[in-house]
């Protein structure tokens, strides 16, 4: 048994634009069901859902039987600690949030690396990336496997981006429109003509040094213009606030509309449901 490919990792190297999808829903179940979806990636949330090591290994071996959609991990915040287990689960692709200097980013590259590269903890032998020593040359293959995504979702990251990109090791510099236009004085407007420039020109930079950028945008004319702009993988939808929207549009046609007229039977339509 070999360390699986990163097929995620060589699409963005070669400039081939990624679309996902982000799973807030916390469950394997709901993630099993995304994953069927077709998206290029599904990224499990561990900054803003409730998820812990537990669920976000269960939401691993999910998607594991989908190989077409890669998982993407993004832990609580960018701690060498944690970033060992969540490696260890067998995520190699890591999305981290709030990176604002080159120090923060080269300190993240370490923590994702074995030594003597850096620093990441060898503990395989207990651990399903290495699938408990089924794969012989884990430890010697992991390295290169490992996908990291930084999250640049500040005036001051912005300031930085370019020291940031350039960090060997950094693959994608991620940007983060709700942090971002909060930081920049525009909360609540992530669409904001001045945070969309910002990103877009960030984006730009981020090509010029040879690596991926990335974005989240759930309003379909605004991930088509960012990946119109250089965007190599863009998310394009959150499951929680799809489930929401159509749970609630469900219900208010339903709530809202006239009382039915007795039926004489409908016809098959051959979906069933
Ligand atoms: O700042 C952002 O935007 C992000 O980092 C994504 C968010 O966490 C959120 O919008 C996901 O629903």
């Amino acid at each position: 048994m070999k360390t699986p490919e990163n097929a995620f990792k060589r699409a963005l190297a070669a400039g081939t634009p990624q679309f996902g999808l982000w799973l807030g829903l916390a469950d394997p179940y709901c993630a099993e069901i995304a994953a069927g979806a077709g998206f290029d990636w599904l990224l499990i949330d561990g900054e803003h859902a409730p998820n812990d090591l537990r669920s976000v290994l269960a939401q691993l071996q999910a998607i594991a039987a989908y190989p077409g959609s890669h998982p993407i991990v993004r832990p609580v915040i960018g701690d060498t600690a944690i970033i060992k287990q969540t490696l260890d689960l067998g995520a190699q692709t890591l999305l981290i949030p709030m990176v604002d200097t080159a120090e923060q980013a080269a300190a993240l590259v370490a923590a994702t690396r074995y030594p003597p590269d850096g620093v990441r903890g060898v503990g395989s032998a207990l651990a399903r990336a290495s699938r408990w020593t089924r794969v012989p040359n884990y430890l010697d293959e992991a390295d290169g496997e490992i996908c990291l995504l930084v999250q640049v979702e500040s005036v001051r990251g912005l300031e930085n981006l370019d020291a940031i990109a350039a960090v060997p090791g950094v693959d994608g510099v991620f940007f983060g429109p709700s942090d971002l236009s909060a930081s920049m004085g525009l909360r609540g407007q992530p669409n904001h003509p001045t945070v969309r420039a910002a990103i877009e020109d960030g984006m730009a930079r981020v090509r010029r040094a040879g690596k991926a950028p990335g974005v989240l945008a759930t309003d379909e004319a605004v991930a088509r213009a960012y990946l119109a702009a250089g965007a190599l993988f863009v998310g394009v939808g959150v499951d929680a606030t799809l489930y929401a929207r159509a749970t609630s549009a469900l219900a208010a046609r339903f709530r809202d509309a006239p009382a039915p007229t007795p039926s004489t039977g409908g016809a098959n339509t051959g979906g069933g449901y």
